[in-house]
């Protein structure tokens, strides 16, 4: 499950002018009906040895049949079955002889094409959620549910429910808001689950894709991975040619081993630049200046530009104008900053022409980017770009997920450091003050988060915890007291979530003596914070960030 043994979404994989990955088994669609999850049931399917591409779910039930598929995966996707123009699936496609599993909405989809009943039951259902296998019935001789418990934790996001399975269909499971959670008809090759497996938070997932593809679908694990890190030095080198190109580099993992790929690739035409936006933490610039050009050697260029950023961000609240304004003003300083490189490497006049940037799949989907999928907020490395970008992306990552990306720094030799870091989001702090975002407001947020970053870390829990963004509530005030007199100041939210990909995540379960420290420190050391207070969501239905 590294790095390098996953396959992108990529067609050229598939070609004919590839006979070598050309699989004598047909490949396992995945027809994406605006899923977050789809690139990541195809990462699983890959996982296991099979290989599997995306197709959008307007294709035809024809267009799809005729790629020769092994087997279908149907995913979820944001519609309600019985909304107006809800995508549907004729029943056709279960008749034609070639395996199919539904997840989430493509399980619903599966339900009602073939004469089951979809319902909105007013029983909703996000994140952790308890199932319960029914193992008087078994499906024999296979069942999707094969070794996994009678009881098990999943991960859903629903709002409708199946309540009643098509003929010929046996129920394996249900939950309390899903009557209908799981079902099988292994004559037909026909499975569904209301669930998603493909989420690392769903336990036993990956046991049931593997029981559809081997148990119920009879697939070989016949694919064989290629080196992804040979894969895009050579596609990076083919894209830039000779030419020059500037990184955008956060000092995150992202940006870092984009970074790495490219220099293998193109060598000292490449320059970073880290954008002083204003929005990072207390002394981060210093320390990415000072270490990270320590452990990698990169060309670094340091582009103050706070004046720019919060100039552009006055007066605004709005978390998506906030995005689009953050990710504009990127782009502007990366253009400012362009000349300054040019001069630097004495090649004036001439253009820089590339930006890479460490965009990652996670990005591309929550920005809208996925085949119907919903934006969920744009990210401002994808959704936020302006229109008149000059730059053409170098994104040697952009089909991978965040725990990939680390296996690829790992095999790079970026130090432990680097690719262990907690992720921090290119706008910063920016989304962190709901409210608008002022120079004094992000003072107060900077010295609360200092503290909360120095705490975790001295209880020795920066490994374990994926990420702990600290928000300020800053429209928000709230009666305390303290010194035995009234305060009227700010709340302060702790987020500390586990995850391995950043699709899903869970709040931690952190000590409750640290989450003590933390709040009696913040609110003693930072005047204007009278109340410290811990986000206890999973995503779904919450997101990491606030905004
Ligand atoms: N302050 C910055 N200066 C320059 N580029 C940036 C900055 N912040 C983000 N970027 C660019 O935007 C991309 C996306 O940001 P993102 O935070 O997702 O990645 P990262 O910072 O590289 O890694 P991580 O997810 O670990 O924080 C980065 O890879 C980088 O190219
Ligand atoms: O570079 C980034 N630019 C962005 O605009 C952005 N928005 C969210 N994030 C990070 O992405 C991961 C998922 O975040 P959410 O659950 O909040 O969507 C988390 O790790 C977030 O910190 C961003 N990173
Ligand atoms: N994640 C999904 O596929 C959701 C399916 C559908 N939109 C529901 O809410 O039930
Ligand atoms: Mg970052």
């Amino acid at each position: 499950m590294s790095a390098v043994t996953s396959q992108p979404n990529h067609p050229d994989h598939l070609s004919p002018e590839n006979p070598e990955a050309t699989p004598a088994q047909g490949p396992v669609l995945v027809v994406d009906y605006g899923a977050q999850y789809a690139q990541l049931i195809a990462r699983r399917v890959r996982e296991a040895d099979v290989y599997s591409e995306i197709v959008p779910h307007t294709m035809s039930t024809q267009e799809i049949l005729a790629k020769g598929p092994s087997a279908l995966i149907l995913s979820g996707g944001p519609s309600s079955v019985w909304a107006e123009g809800a995508p549907q699936r004729d029943a056709a496609l279960f008749e034609a002889g070639v395996p199919v599993f539904g997840i989430c909405y493509g399980f619903q989809v599966m339900a009602q094409a073939l004469g089951g009943t979809v319902a909105k039951t007013g029983m909703r259902e996000y994140g952790s959620t308890d199932v319960a296998v029914d193992v008087t019935g078994g499906a024999e001789p296979a069942s999707i549910l094969d070794q996994t418990p009678a009881s098990q934790t999943v991960w859903m996001s629903h709002g409708d429910s199946v309540t009643a399975a098509p003929d010929g269909f046996e129920v394996l499971a249900s939950s309390a808001g899903a009557p209908v959670a799981a079902f099988v008809d292994a004559t037909r090759k026909l499975a569904g689950v209301q669930w998603h497996p493909e989420v690392r938070h769903t336990e036993f997932g990956q046991q049931v894709l593997r029981n559809f593809l081997f148990g119920i679908a009879g697939l070989k694990p016949t694919w064989s991975t290629e080196n992804i890190i040979d894969r895009e030095v050579a596609r990076i080198r083919e894209q830039v040619g000779e030419g020059r190109a500037i990184c955008g580099l956060s000092g995150g993992v992202d940006s870092a081993v984009a970074a790495a790929l490219v220099q293998q690739a193109i060598g000292d035409r490449l320059t970073c630049v880290l954008v002083d936006h204003g929005l990072m933490r207390q002394d981060e610039v210093e320390q990415v200046e000072q270490d990270f050009v320590a452990a990698t050697g990169v060309n670094l260029h340091i582009a103050r530009e706070a004046d720019r950023f919060l100039g552009a961000l006055s007066g605004v609240t709005d978390p998506e104008t906030k995005r689009k304004i953050i990710g504009r003003e990127f782009i502007r300083a990366f253009e400012a900053a362009e000349a300054q490189v040019l001069l630097e490497a004495s090649s004036e006049g001439a253009r820089v022409g590339y930006l890479v940037q460490g965009t990652l799949y996670p990005d591309i989907v929550e920005s809208g980017g996925g085949e119907g999928a919903s934006t969920i907020k744009s990210h401002h490395n994808v959704g936020g770009l302006p229109e008149d970008l000059e730059f053409e992306l170098v994104e040697p990552l952009r089909e991978l997920f965040k725990d990939e990306v680390r296996e690829v720094g790992r095999q790079l030799g970026l130090p432990e450091t680097i690719v262990g870091r907690q992720p921090f989001p290119g706008p910063g702090l920016g989304i962190r003050i709901i409210g608008e975002v002022t120079e004094h407001r992000l003072d107060i947020l900077r010295r609360a988060d200092a503290i909360a970053r120095a705490e975790l870390t001295a209880a020795g829990l920066d490994d374990e915890v994926w990420q702990m963004p600290v928000v300020l509530l800053a429209d928000v005030h709230s009666v305390g007291v303290q010194g035995d007199g009234r305060t009227y100041g700010h709340p302060i939210v702790l987020r500390p979530v586990s995850s391995e990909d950043a699709m899903t995540a869970d709040w931690s379960r952190l000590p409750s003596e640290l989450l003590a420290r933390i709040s009696n420190r913040i609110t003693n050391e930072v005047e204007e914070i009278n109340r410290v207070v811990l986000d206890v969501t999973s995503k779904p239905p919450g997101t990491i960030e606030w905004e």
